[in-house]
C-alpha cells in the first residue's frame, strides 16, 4: 500500500509494434464507461493514435506516444515532433525505453533533449531507465540508473511540470521474469533519492515512479503495494484487454486501500 504520499497510481499500456483494429476494438470496448481510481494510459503505434483518441474522447484513457523527436521541426524523415504530438492529443511520451536506446542509438544526451522538448510542449515525459542482465549479475544496478537519471535529467528544470520515470530491469522486459516487488522498491527507493538530490523533497516526493517488465494480473498488485512503486508501464500483458484491465483495477485498487 502506498502510504506515504497522495501519489495518485498510473498504468501505462506500451504495445511496442503491435496492434491492429481488433486490438483497437477489443480495447476501447473494455475502457469505454470504466472509471479508475488511477491514472490509465495506451501508447498504440502512432498510425492508431488518432482513432483512438477519437473512440476514447468520452472516457478517461488518455493517449500517449512511444518516443518522441529530439528535432523540433525540419528535414528529419520519419519523425515526430513534441508540438505534433500535443496538437494531435497526446498527454504522454516514453523517453528512452531500452528498445530504443538498444536498437535505435538512443542515449542519456538524447533523452535529455527529448524530456526538454516534451515538457516544452505539455507532454508528461516518462523516461525509462534500467540495467541489462550483466549489469545485474555485476550488482552494478544503482550505478546505472544514477548514470541515467542524473545524465538524462542534467538541467531540465520541472517548475510544476510534471515527469515520470519508469524502472525497466531490461532482464525482465518480455521474459517473464519480472523483478521482485523488493527489487522494484529498492531501485525506485534510491531513484527517488537521487531525485531529492535534484530536485528538493517536495517535487521529488510528487514524482511517480513506474515498475516495467513482465507486469501481469497476478504480480501487479503486490508491485503497487511496495512505497515508491507508483505506477506499472506494461508492455506484453496490454495486449490483451481483460488482463490490461485487471492490472488498471489493481492499480484502482491500491490507490482506494
Ligand atoms: O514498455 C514496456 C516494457 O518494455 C515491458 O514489456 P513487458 O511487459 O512485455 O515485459
Amino acid at each position: 500500500m502506498n502510504t506515504n504520499t497522495k501519489r495518485k497510481p498510473i498504468v501505462i499500456a506500451n504495445w511496442k509494434l503491435n496492434g491492429g483494429l481488433e486490438l483497437i476494438c477489443t480495447s476501447v470496448a473494455s475502457f469505454i464507461g470504466k472509471h479508475f481510481e488511477a491514472d490509465i494510459a495506451i501508447c498504440p503505434p502512432y498510425i492508431y493514435m488518432r482513432d483512438m483518441l477519437t473512440f476514447l474522447q468520452h472516457s478517461e484513457i488518455s493517449i500517449g506516444s512511444q518516443n518522441v523527436s529530439k528535432f523540433k521541426s525540419g528535414a528529419y524523415t520519419g519523425e515526430t515532433s513534441a508540438q505534433m504530438l500535443k496538437e494531435a492529443g497526446c498527454k504522454l511520451c516514453l523517453i528512452g525505453h531500452s528498445e530504443r536506446r538498444s536498437m535505435f542509438k538512443e542515449n542519456n544526451l538524447s533523452c535529455q533533449i527529448k524530456i526538454g522538448n516534451a515538457l516544452n510542449h505539455g507532454l508528461m515525459p516518462i523516461l525509462c531507465v534500467g540495467e541489462n542482465k550483466e549489469e545485474h549479475d555485476a550488482k552494478i544496478t544503482k550505478d546505472v540508473i544514477f548514470r541515467q537519471v542524473t545524465e538524462c535529467l542534467e538541467g531540465v528544470e520541472l517548475d510544476g511540470r510534471k515527469i515520470c520515470i519508469a524502472y525497466e530491469p531490461i532482464w525482465a522486459i518480455g521474459t517473464g521474469a519480472s523483478a521482485t516487488p523488493e527489487i522494484a522498491q529498492d531501485v525506485h527507493s534510491f531513484i527517488r533519492q537521487e531525485l531529492i538530490k535534484l530536485y528538493g523533497e517536495e517535487t521529488a516526493n510528487s514524482i511517480r515512479l513506474l515498475y516495467g517488465g513482465s507486469v501481469t494480473k497476478d504480480n501487479a498488485k503486490d508491485l503497487l503495494a511496495k512505497e515508491d512503486v507508483d505506477g506499472l508501464l506494461v508492455g506484453g500483458a496490454s495486449l490483451d484487454p481483460g488482463h490490461f484491465l485487471a492490472i488498471c483495477q489493481h492499480a484502482s485498487d491500491s490507490s482506494a486501500s
